[in-house]
C-alpha cells in the first residue's frame, strides 16, 4: 500500500505545517502553564490544543488509524503499540523551551504499521524547517537529502543529550555521572536544543555525531528515529542492544563506531516505560 502511505505523510506534513503556525502564534500570546509528572514537567493549553487539530484533522482522512499522543496518553489513554497504522505524536517537543520562548521547538510525527517506523516529520516550527523521512527512501531538510557525519574519531565529536525531567537525586547523579565521563573523553562540545526530535534531526544533518539520553518517550523519538536512520546514522540501546523505542533509552549516532564508544561512557539506569501503566513518571 505505499500509495496510501504517501498520502498519509503529505498530511502529516501538511497538519504539522498548521501546527507549526499555531505554535509559533501562542509563542506570543497563550503561553499558560500547568505542570504534569513534576514541577519541571511542563504542558500548555497550546500542547492540547495543536494534538487535538492533529488527531482531529488525521481522522478525518484516515477513519481507521490509531494515535498515541503525548498529550492523550497524560490524559489517560493507552500507550501500547500494535501492528495497526499509528501516528505517534508530540504536539510540542520542548515545551520548556516554548514556555521560555527558547527558539527550538518541534512538531513530531512519527506513522508505525507492523510496529516499524514508516515514515517521519519532525517540524522545527520557529526555525521553519521541515524534516522528512520515508522507510528506505532517505531524510531530507526542506526537500535537500541529509547526511550525517563522517566523523569516526569520538575525540573530534560533538554530542548532544538533555538533563531531561526528573530531579530524583539518583537520577541527576547519573546524568552527570555519564556528562562528566563523555566530556573527558574528551569530546569537543556538549549541546541540547531542548527537544528530543530536534537533536536526533542534528544527528542526521551532520551537526553533531551522536545524540543519547534516558528518559525519552516513543513520541519524542518515533520520528527522528526513522530521520536518523535514513540519513545513514544508527540506533542502539543505551547498553549496547537494538534500540526499543518504548524503553525510553536511546542512543542515536552517526555511526556503530561512534555510538558504541559513547555507550562505554553511559551509566545506565531504566524509567519505567512507555508500555506500562502508571505512564509519566
Ligand atoms: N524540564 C525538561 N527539560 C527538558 N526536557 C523535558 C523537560 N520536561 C519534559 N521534557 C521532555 O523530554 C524530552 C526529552 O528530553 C524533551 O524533548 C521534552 O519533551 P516535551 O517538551 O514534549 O515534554
Ligand atoms: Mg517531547
Ligand atoms: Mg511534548
Amino acid at each position: 500500500m505505499a500509495d496510501l502511505w504517501q498520502s498519509a505523510m503529505d498530511h502529516a506534513v501538511a497538519v504539522a505545517r498548521k501546527a507549526g503556525q499555531v505554535v509559533g502564534k501562542a509563542l506570543h500570546d497563550d503561553r499558560k502553564v500547568m505542570t504534569k509528572s513534576s514541577s519541571v514537567d511542563l504542558v500548555t493549553q497550546t500542547d492540547q490544543k495543536v494534538e487535538q487539530l492533529i488527531i482531529r484533522s488525521v481522522k478525518e482522512k484516515f477513519p481507521t488509524h490509531r494515535f498515541i499522543g503525548e498529550e492523550s496518553v497524560a490524559a489517560g489513554e493507552s500507550c501500547v503499540l500494535t501492528d495497526e497504522p499509528t501516528w505517534i505524536i508530540d504536539p510540542i517537543d520542548g515545551t520548556t523551551n516554548f514556555v521560555h520562548t527558547f527558539p527550538f521547538v518541534a512538531i513530531s510525527i512519527g506513522f508505525s504499521v507492523n510496529k516499524e517506523v514508516e515514515f517521519g516529520v519532525v517540524y522545527s516550527c520557529l526555525e521553519d524547517k521541515m524534516f522528512t523521512a520515508r522507510r528506505g527512501r532517505g531524510a531530507f531538510c526542506n526537500g535537500a537529502p541529509l547526511q550525517v557525519s563522517e566523523q569516526t574519531d569520538i575525540k573530534q565529536s560533538m554530542v548532544a543529550t538533555e538533563f531531561g525531567s526528573s530531579r530524583a537525586p539518583e537520577t541527576v547523579e547519573k546524568i552527570f555521572c555519564s556528562l562528566r565521563n563523555i566530556l573527558c573523553i574528551p569530546v569537543q562540545g556538549v549541546r541540547g536544543a531542548g527537544t528530543a526530535a530536534i537533536n536526533m534531526c542534528l544527528v542526521a544533518s551532520g551537526c553533531v555525531e551522536v545524540y543519547y539520553e534516558i528518559g525519552t518517550h516513543v513520541w519524542d523519538v518515533a520520528a527522528g528515529s526513522l530521520i536518523v536512520t535514513e540519513a545513514g546514522g544508527v540506533l542502539m540501546d543505551v547498553e549496547g542492544g537494538d534500540v526499543d523505542l518504548m524503553s525510553r533509552k536511546i542512543v542515536a549516532a552517526n555511526s556503530k563506531t561512534i555510538a558504541e564508544r559513547i555507550i562505554e561512557e553511559i551509566a545506565a539506569f531504566s524509567p519505567p516505560r512507555d508500555d506500562v501503566l502508571p505512564q509519566h513518571q
